[in-house]
Formats: structure tokens, C-alpha cells, sequence
């Protein structure tokens, strides 16, 4: 697959639901994106989604040290494509302003700009027929929240070139995503038929009388959802055929595909029954507003993909793509960035859950922050996940923080770490973090000891992490020495 490491400034083009999600995926990745959508609330919420995707980030990639894009909101169209490497186009559903919003940012959009479509369905060689560089355009078809679900469908149009479609997916699995290539273009892709289908069957149970939008729901929620989590239809049914799999299942629930067992005609929507479904939509949400509802979307996503990510040695499913996104982002031994300088080794924002009753960031967190920086340091000289399953680390033990000052919520936070010293057996790390303006806000100073864990004893550290260790230490010993180290803590008579 092609390498697409140029794309650095993305144009986001509707900013609704999945526009706001698309900004909020790119940005966390450290591409910069210029937004544009001409509505009042498109701002209010690119700020709310970005908000919600950094809770959701900090949890999946806890100790990730890339550093977030910057979002700039365009006054016009020509000013968010103009210098786009990439522009994700996400307007409303409809065909028309598609073609023709399209076709002004192919006029104005470098030649060489990838153009990908949200589309839900719409078929791209329509999309693209306005165009005088149809060749560029081609659908990335993501699910919502975009910026947790993985998967987005590639779907060409006649016109679209090869070279499109491979940048794309690099692009795409770049910023953490599971590519499928749809094979043949076709309305709704893949995905959205079998959903469709779904959808349109609940419809008509609701029509006819025979379930509520919360009985629908509970019907997949407490079954075939849990398992559609990490299996799809095929592989489940395989399962359900018992030893002889899918050939003794097709022959045992095959005759049932004769049975009218669905309709899979959508009911009209006349104005009665959308009341009847949206009054049953309400009474199921029982006040929980949509923000909420999002929140424990979220929470659950988040632990769904990290329980995955858990399941078998590489993670299963989505957990596997996790993981895969994981070590690509991950520090490695081999790129040890600037042995000469301060290792950058936590970059991220203060979530609201750490704002304690104080308005600011709570004590217990700086540690948190603190302790994944160590992570990272340790990750980069090669003390990794790998390293501690085979029965080494490092242990904690002392540590020292010092408030200098504030952090409140949304706060952008930096940690540069650096060696004070290491021998045999121990490393004594000192970290500083500033705030947006660059200014110390604490600093803590830890001292480590390297152990056989199977042992439960100290030992000395592996000749190669040692290596590593000393290629970045003995640089580190020509910095200055931080402000406060070796500090210690007491109330001193004043000097006169
Ligand atoms: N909502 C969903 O679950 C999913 C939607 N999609 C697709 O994503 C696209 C966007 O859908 P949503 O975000 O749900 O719609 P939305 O209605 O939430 O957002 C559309 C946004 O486009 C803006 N807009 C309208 N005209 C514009 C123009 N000329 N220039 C710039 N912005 C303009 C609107 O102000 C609005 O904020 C559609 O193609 C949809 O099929 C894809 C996957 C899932
Ligand atoms: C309803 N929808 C067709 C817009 C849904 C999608 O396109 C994907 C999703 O997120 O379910």
C-alpha cells in the first residue's frame, strides 16, 4: 500500500455529526484542519465533539505523544481547500449540492488533493461527474463516532483512479481506521444494506404494531449485538452450525429463507407514524439528553474496543486494529528522537474529569501524567510491553512533585523528560510540565529500580536497554541541571 506521510493540513467541508468527527480524528493524529461550515452551531459543536474524542483518546491511547493538529475555522470554502493536502467532504445527503460543492473544491484545491466523500450511499462516479479532476474523488464512508469507530468504506466511481483509492486507504489507516475496498460500486456500499435492511424491517414492526423502538433495541442489544461486536453474520453462523459449520447450518436454516420471516419493504413514513416513532424514541431516552447518551456511548465504545484489544495475543476484531494503531504510534528504541535534547514524552489535554473541586487539575493526575511519560521514556530505551512480559522492569520508588502552577480543563499539557542518572540498576528521571504558554506548571523527579519481576528482586538492567539508556544519558548529563532536582521537602527558617 501506498505511503501517504504528506498529508499534514485536511479540509473538513460540513461540519455536522460526522464532519466534527472526521475534525476531531484528524486533529488527534496532529493533522491540521481547516473547518468550514456555514452554520451558527458548527463551531459550538466541533469544540463539543473535539472534547468528547479527547476524553475517548486519552483512555485508548493513554501516554501518546503526538502532538494535536491545529483547527482553524475558514471563512469561506476557497479558504479551507486552498492548501489542503486532503479534503473530506461531509455536507448534508443530497445529491445536487454534493455534485456542486464538489465541483468548487475541485477548482479551487491543489491538483494533487486527495477528495474523499462521507457519503452514506450516494454512488461516487455521480458524485464526481461535475468535476474536472473527477479522478481524485473517492468515498471514505465512516460510521459514527468517526472518531472511534474504525472502519471506513473506499468506494471508487468510474473514474476514480487506482492511485486515489491506494492514498486513500494510507491516508485512512494512518489515522487509525480499518479500510474496507468495496470491490464493485453500488448504492449504500456495504455496510449501509445490511443496516438498512435492519432498519427498514424495524420500521415496519413498528407500523404494524408488533414492537416499540425500545423492544426493537432491546432485541439486538442483549444478543446479537454483543456478539456483532467482534463477529459479523458469517463467522457467528458458522458457530451455529455446530461442528459441521456453515454447510450444516445453510442446510439446517436454509428452507427459512422461504418462510416470509421479513418484509424488508420500508413502510411509508407518513407524518402519523413518524409521531408514533419519535414518541417511542422519547419515552426509550427517558430524559437522558443526547450529550449523555453520547457520553455512555462513548464509555462503552471505549471499553469495548479496549477489551477486544485484549483478546488473544494481537487483540481480536476492532481490538486488533487497536492494537495495530497502538504500536504505530507507539515510542520505538530504534527512533530515539533527539538523544541531545529533553525527551518529549507526554503531550495531550487536561480532561474535565481531572478539574477537581478547586477549578484545577487534581493532584492525583499530575502523577498519572507523570507516570505515563515515565512509560514513555522507558518504552523508548526499550523497557516495552515485550520487556516486561519477559519477566524485566523497572519499579518505582521514590518520587517527588512540585506544584508551580495551575492546569484547568482543556488545558493543552507538555512533559519533557530527562535523564539525571542512571548505573547497573537504577535511573533517576526528572520530568517537567508546561501549560499552553510553555511556562512550568510542575515538575517530579522519580528514581527507578530495575527488577528480575519473576524474582521479585533487583537486577541489573539488560545490555541492551543499558545501551540505549547510556546513549541518551550521557547527553542528558551535558543539559543543565533542572531548576528544583533533588529537592527535598520541609519548612526552612527564613534567612534574614
Ligand atoms: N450521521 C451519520 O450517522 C452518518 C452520516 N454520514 C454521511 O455524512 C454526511 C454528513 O452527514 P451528517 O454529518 O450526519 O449531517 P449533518 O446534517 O449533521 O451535517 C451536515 C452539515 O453540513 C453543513 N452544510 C450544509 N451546506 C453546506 C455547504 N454548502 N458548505 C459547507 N457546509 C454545509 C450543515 O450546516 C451541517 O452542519 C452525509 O453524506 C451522510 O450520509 C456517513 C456516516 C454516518
Ligand atoms: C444512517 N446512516 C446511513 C447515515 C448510517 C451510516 O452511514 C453509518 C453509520 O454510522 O451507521
Amino acid at each position: 500500500m501506498t505511503q501517504d506521510d504528506k498529508i499534514q493540513r485536511a479540509a473538513v467541508i460540513g461540519g455536522g455529526v460526522i464532519g466534527a468527527g472526521w475534525a476531531a480524528r484528524f486533529l488527534l493524529n496532529g493533522i491540521d484542519v481547516a473547518f468550514y461550515d456555514p452554520s451558527d452551531s458548527a463551531r459550538d459543536r466541533a469544540h463539543a465533539v473535539l472534547a468528547m474524542a479527547r476524553q475517548a483518546w486519552a483512555r485508548l491511547y493513554p501516554g501518546a505523544t503526538v502532538a494535536e493538529g491545529q483547527l482553524i475555522f475558514a471563512p469561506t470554502l476557497e479558504d479551507a481547500v486552498r492548501d489542503a493536502d486532503f479534503v473530506q467532504e461531509s455536507l448534508p445527503e443530497i445529491e445536487t449540492l454534493k455534485r456542486s460543492v464538489l465541483a468548487q473544491i475541485d477548482a479551487v484545491a491543489p491538483v494533487d488533493t486527495l477528495i474523499g466523500s462521507s457519503t452514506s450511499g450516494l454512488l461516487p462516479s455521480r458524485l464526481q461527474a461535475d468535476m474536472r479532476h473527477p479522478g481524485r474523488l473517492v468515498v471514505g464512508h465512516p460510521f459514527n463516532p468517526v472518531y472511534l469507530l474504525p472502519l471506513v468504506e473506499i468506494c471508487g466511481g468510474d473514474q476514480t483512479t487506482e492511485a486515489t483509492r491506494d492514498r486513500a486507504a494510507a491516508f485512512y489507516t494512518r489515522t487509525g481506521m480499518q479500510v474496507l475496498r468495496v470491490r464493485k460500486e453500488i448504492d449504500g456500499f456495504i455496510a449501509d444494506r445490511l443496516l438498512e435492511a435492519l432498519w427498514r424491517e424495524g420500521l415496519w414492526l413498528i407500523e404494524e404494531g408488533v414492537a416499540t423502538t425500545s423492544e426493537l433495541d432491546d432485541a439486538i442489544r442483549y444478543s446479537a449485538g454483543l456478539r456483532w461486536a467482534f463477529m459479523g453474520t458469517f463467522l457467528t453462523y458458522r458457530l451455529a452450525g455446530g461442528d459441521d459449520g456453515m454447510r450444516h447450518f445453510l442446510h439446517q436454516f436454509g428452507p427459512a429463507l422461504k418462510l416470509p420471516w421479513t418484509k424488508l419493504v420500508a413502510p411509508e413514513l407518513t407524518d402519523t407514524l413518524i409521531d408514533r416513532i419519535a414518541t417511542q424514541s422519547d419515552e426509550q431516552a427517558a430524559g437522558t439528553s443526547i450529550r449523555e447518551l453520547e457520553a455512555l456511548r462513548d464509555d462503552a465504545l471505549v471499553r469495548i474496543l479496549n477489551a477486544l484489544s485484549q483478546v488473544g495475543p494481537d487483540g481480536y476484531a476492532a481490538g486488533r486494529t487497536l492494537n495495530g494503531f497502538r504500536n504505530a504510534r507507539a515510542p520505538a528504541d530504534t527512533a530515539i528522537p533527539d538523544p541531545d535534547g529533553p525527551i518529549v514524552s507526554y503531550q495531550g489535554h487536561a480532561l474535565d474529569a481531572w478539574i477537581d473541586y478547586n477549578g484545577h487539575m487534581t493532584e492525583h493526575r499530575y502523577l498519572q501524567v507523570f507516570g505515563q511519560a515515565t512509560d514513555h521514556v522507558l518504552a523508548l530505551i526499550g523497557a516495552n510491553e515485550a520487556y516486561v512480559r519477559a519477566g524485566h522492569s523497572f519499579y518505582t520508588v521514590e518520587s517527588h512533585i512540585r506544584h508551580l502552577g495551575q492546569v484547568h480543563a482543556g488545558d493543552a499539557v507538555r512533559v519533557c523528560s530527562q535523564i539525571l542518572g542512571h548505573d547497573a540498576k537504577r535511573l533517576h528521571l526528572f520530568h517537567t510540565m508546561t501549560g499552553a504558554d510553555g511556562t512550568a506548571v510542575a515538575t517530579s523527579e522519580h528514581m527507578l529500580i530495575h527488577v528480575d519481576a519473576r524474582q521479585g528482586a533487583s537486577a541489573p538492567i539488560l545490555p541492551a536497554v543499558q545501551a540505549a539508556l547510556m546513549a541518551i544519558g550521557d547527553k542528558h548529563a551535558a543539559l543543565p541541571r533542572p531548576a528544583g532536582a533533588g529537592g527535598s521537602i520541609g519548612i526552612r527558617p527564613k534567612t534574614s
